[in-house]
């Protein structure tokens, strides 16, 4: 697994897909800068008119729900149709939707309309979509208890590709589910983490037909540059800065010295 994670790692820096951004204006600079500090090309376009040309024409597709309105919500919709038609990869992150209850029915209208191929939101998100209660604050999990069995029962229902974030990661296409334990608490320190994953993981999925393998290497290389960017620095503000220069200078040596994963089947 770990020879296809460094493919998919070198394929990002070789072919710079565009991803095209609709996220949340809270970390839409964060966004930016992480994905081209992984090798990727970056579009934040969130407008209605503009959103189904855009997405015909980009390598990927990332959906965060962060601050919705209904003009987003619209751009978000001409996006999904585009990328169904165009066959274009599409990330959704359904930030939110265990805290404001409408945000799931949008989120099940996305994937009526169109192919979604990885649903990642952290533990709480993951469990409020799969139906189950899930103890949350805001965009902020409280809930690590029964994770694992939410994200697989998730991606069984959806016939998806779901990543579930947190102390430890999991990644589920409902027959086997990959555990991932790099990471820094330092992460729910500053805000947008969980999202620029996210956008990291449409970089990886542009390149793979894998999604499985794109969000393995998606987490990895998010989690051990926030593992290295701890060692240089554990105050919040600066440690923002170390983790994007460690997502510049990931390569697959760094991986394969760090990574900590494990696979179990369901
Ligand atoms: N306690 C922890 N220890 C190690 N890594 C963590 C921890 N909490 C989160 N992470 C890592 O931080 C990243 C973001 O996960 P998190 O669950 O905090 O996302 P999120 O809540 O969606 O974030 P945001 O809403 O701020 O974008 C993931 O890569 C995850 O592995
Ligand atoms: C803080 C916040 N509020 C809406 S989106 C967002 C970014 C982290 O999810
Ligand atoms: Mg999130």
């Amino acid at each position: 697994m770990i020879d296809e994670v460094v493919k998919v790692l070198n394929d990002v820096k070789r072919k710079m897909p565009l991803i095209h951004v609709i996220t949340n204006y809270v970390v839409m600079n964060d966004n930016a800068n992480a994905l081209l500090s992984f090798g990727a090309s970056p579009a934040m376009v969130m407008s209605p008119e503009e959103a189904y040309d855009f997405t015909a024409i980009s390598n990927a597709l990332y959906v965060n729900i962060g601050s919705i309105n209904n003009e987003i919500k619209q751009a978000i919709i001409n996006s999904v149709s585009s990328a169904s038609v165009h066959k274009i990869p599409v990330i959704l992150d359904p930030v939110g939707c265990a805290a404001i209850k409408s945000r799931i029915d949008f989120v099940k209208m996305l994937l009526k309309l169109g192919s979604i191929s990885i649903i990642k939101g952290n533990g709480g998100e993951i469990k409020a979509l799969s139906g189950e209660n899930a103890n949350v604050k805001g965009v902020d999990s409280l809930d690590d208890n029964g994770v694992m069995e939410a994200c697989i029962k998730l991606a069984q229902k959806t016939n998806t590709v779901v990543v579930s974030t947190g102390k430890e990661d999991y990644i589920s296409d409902g027959k086997k589910v990959v555990i991932v334990k790099n990471g820094t608490p330092l992460f729910t320190k500053i805000t947008g983490a969980g999202c620029t994953l996210g956008a990291i993981m449409s970089a990886t999925s542009a390149v793979s037909e894998d999604k499985i393998i794109a969000a393995l290497t998606a987490l990895l290389a998010v989690n051990i540059a926030g593992e290295l960017a701890e060692k240089e620095s554990k105050l919040p503000g600066t440690f923002r800065a170390k983790f994007i220069n460690n997502l510049y200078i990931i390569n697959p040596d760094i991986i394969k010295k760090h990574a900590k994963f494990e696979v179990l089947k369901v």
